[in-house]
């Protein structure tokens, strides 16, 4: 079965994590999200698949290769003006044209039953299925008013207040009869929410829609990113030990994966679930608390605590420090008795120096200095 992922996107609302990433490379649990996705693919049966590129297009095909390792075939396509969702797929059209095909984004996380999904839109001769999913409030996706026959008369995309005739919404997944290929225009910014579904409800084409099972989100924000995390985490099955680890008497409980040559301190506590990555080094008196990964060779010095936050890697985390709900990218260093409060995220290659305290919810773009006992209270989003 072939699959399409969009992954042309800049991911601006994930800055500063974008920077030196694309939004498919962000890491969760230790591997770019993409990697997740592909690997379900493959599981759930796709295995012919074709992602669409444009921002830092190289560091997607770098880590994905022509997919083999991972069962899967990947060809890619380039973009080089933005052309919308359909305009994406419109240009990758020689690699999808004669065969039902399935969309998704580069962004998604999720453990759907994607290929459920493909068999009713196979049985049911519509143009589209789009899986949908109920959500309390979805006035950041599209809507969708659905028959008992599972057909779709009505489609908003981003509802206004008052706007929101049902809650179920778009997951940004479709099922495609290659037919509607011919109906996109090429070279051209398209949208399959905007432009293709209203075209095709004015015209009387059928676009069903399948209520998916499991979980899914799209990692648009840290907010999104944070969640995702989270629930791929509390999906961790037990405990995985991949290499030499030494420690005198720490205290392990919970599901935990750690990397060839993790050092844990005396008396530290390391409550999972847990990834920590290879030649990480774990201080004395060190809390690690639920919810938390580690990229590799970083360093967390005695005293600290870490509680629900996600470090990448080559990360300094210096002595009685506390980081709650962070995310910190590449290379940062932050000093001795520094507080990164809930909400946090900052970029790659910043230097928190000693005493310094960053605020709930703020971000810190790469390459700056915070200095000594600064309080920081609001981004600091110059580009370096
Ligand atoms: C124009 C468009 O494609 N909108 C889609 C798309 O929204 P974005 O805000 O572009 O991510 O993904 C949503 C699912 O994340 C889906 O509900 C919506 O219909």
């Amino acid at each position: 079965m072939k699959a399409c992922i969009m992954c042309g996107g800049e991911g601006t609302r994930l800055r500063p994590l974008t920077f030196e990433r694309p939004k498919p490379s962000i890491p969760i649990l230790n591997k770019p999200s993409v990697v997740h996705l592909i690997e379900h693919l493959a599981k759930e049966g796709f295995n012919d698949i074709v992602i669409t590129l444009g921002y830092m297009a190289e560091k997607i095909e770098e880590q994905l290769g022509d997919g083999r390792i991972y069962g899967v075939h990947i060809n890619y396509v380039y973009e080089d003006k933005k052309l919308g969702t359909a305009g994406g797929v419109k240009n990758a059209e020689k690699y999808l044209k004669g065969e039902t095909f399935l969309v998704l984004g580069g962004d998604h996380v999720l453990n759907l039953n994607l290929r459920e999904l493909y068999r009713f839109h196979e049985r049911m001769n519509a143009k589209v299925t789009i899986g949908l999913l109920s959500i309390d409030d979805p006035s950041e996706f599209g809507i969708a008013d659905m028959d008992v026959n599972n057909r779709i008369h009505r489609f908003l995309e981003k509802p206004g207040p008052g706007e929101i005739f049902s809650n179920l919404a778009s997951t940004g997944i479709y099922v495609c009869n290659p037919e509607i290929l011919d109906m996109i225009p090429e070279n051209k910014e398209y949208d399959f929410a905007r432009d293709l579904f209203p075209k095709l409800l004015n015209n009387g084409e059928k676009i069903n829609g399948v209520l998916a099972r499991g979980n899914w989100t799209d990692v648009g924000s840290p907010a999104a990113y944070r969640q995702a995390q989270r629930w791929m985490l509390s999906g961790m099955p037990g405990t995985v030990i991949e290499g030499r680890f030494t420690t005198k008497d720490a205290r392990i409980n919970g599901p935990l994966q750690l990397g060839h040559n993790v050092s844990v301190g005396s008396n530290s506590a390391i409550v999972g679930p847990i990834i920590i990555g290879e030649n990480t080094s774990i201080g004395d008196n060190v809390l690690i608390g639920p919810y938390t990964t580690i990229g590799s060779n970083c360093t967390i010095d005695n005293d600290s605590r870490i509680l629900s936050s996600y470090i990448f890697n080559d990360v300094t985390i210096g002595k009685n420090t506390n980081v709650s709900g962070s995310i910190i990218d590449n290379r940062t260093t932050v000093g001795d008795n520094c507080c990164l409060e809930n909400g946090t995220v900052i970029g790659p290659d910043v230097v928190i120096r000693s005493g310094a305290t960053v605020h709930s919810n703020v971000k810190i773009w790469p390459k700056q200095t915070i200095k000594e006992g600064m309080n920081v209270k609001e981004n600091i989003v110059s580009h370096p």
